[in-house]
């Protein structure tokens, strides 16, 4: 059994995965390694683990120790790289392309074989354009909705809400009559255009026929933008292919 581990700038997504299946046999969302632990199974056979983070060297070096330490299998991280699997990475510095983008990028590729748009809404919500030749075209960076909000909240005096009022707010989203109305659905609008803007660039940039991913812990946000494929794995069907 493979544990495979999505170290994201929120939370750590993990599954067990046997090596030759496609379908993860278990997973979760964790914030710290102990959550992973008390999600794995007694005596569950762990003969590999592999990883991509894009958190710190250090912390991601700590995260790394710690599952190794407690489960007693080396854990393969995803480095960057200029190509894989037909997809060449498109920053002047590969390096610098957030490894999670990167591998999903690889991980659509490598479903669709063609031109491709994906779209990754967590912490940061990250779109990035390959072309049919697997040649990635760059990308854009945006912040994700908790951030879009909790940017109104910490820098102004009257926005303030709860929980409740903010579950509530989204029953449909026509001009807010309340705060948490109003703030809530500014954001998912935001949210929106951002998501429909990416459609339109990748089209005049591709100008040929492409596929949508949608992916990422707030990819239910992007529900309804047309011909888009829900891919919750993505990052981690990347993983696959860069660390097999
Ligand atoms: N079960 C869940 N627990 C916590 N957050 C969740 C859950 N399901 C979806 N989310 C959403 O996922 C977002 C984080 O997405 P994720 O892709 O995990 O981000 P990152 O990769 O940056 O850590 C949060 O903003 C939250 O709204
Ligand atoms: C853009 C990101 C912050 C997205 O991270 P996430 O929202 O998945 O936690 C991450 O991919 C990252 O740190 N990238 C490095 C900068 C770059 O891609 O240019
Ligand atoms: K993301």
């Amino acid at each position: 059994m493979i544990l495979e581990l999505d170290c994201g700038n929120s939370f750590i997504k993990w599954r067990l995965i046997e090596s030759d299946a496609v379908a993860p046999r278990l997973g979760g969302i964790a914030v710290g390694v102990e959550d992973i632990l008390l999600g794995i199974p007694d005596g569950c056979p762990i003969t590999r683990c592999r990883m991509v983070s894009v958190r710190g060297d250090k912390e991601t070096e700590t995260l790394l120790e710690s599952v190794q330490a407690a489960l007693g299998v080396a854990v393969v991280r995803a480095t960057p790289a200029r190509n894989v699997a037909g997809v060449t990475n498109g920053y002047r510095d590969f390096d610098r392309l957030g490894m999670d983008r990167w591998l999903a990028v690889v991980g659509a590729f490598h479903m669709c074989q063609t031109a491709c748009l994906i779209i990754d809404l967590g912490t940061a919500v990250t779109a990035d354009i390959v072309d049919s030749a697997g040649r990635h075209l760059g990308g854009f960076i945006a912040p994700g909705i908790g951030l879009m909000r909790g940017q109104l909240l910490s820098h102004t005096r009257r926005i303030y809400y709860g929980a409740s009022e903010a579950e509530s707010a989204l029953a449909d989203l026509g001009p807010g009559k309340s705060t948490a109305e109003a703030v809530e659905r500014g954001c998912i609008m935001m949210l929106r255009a951002y998501v429909n803007a990416q459609v339109e660039e990748a089209r005049s940039l591709l100008k040929s026929d492409f596929v949508v991913y949608v992916t990422g812990g707030d990819a239910a946000l992007a529900a309804g933008l047309p011909g888009a494929q829900f891919v919750p794995d993505l990052v981690f069907r990347g993983l696959a292919v860069a660390c097999p």
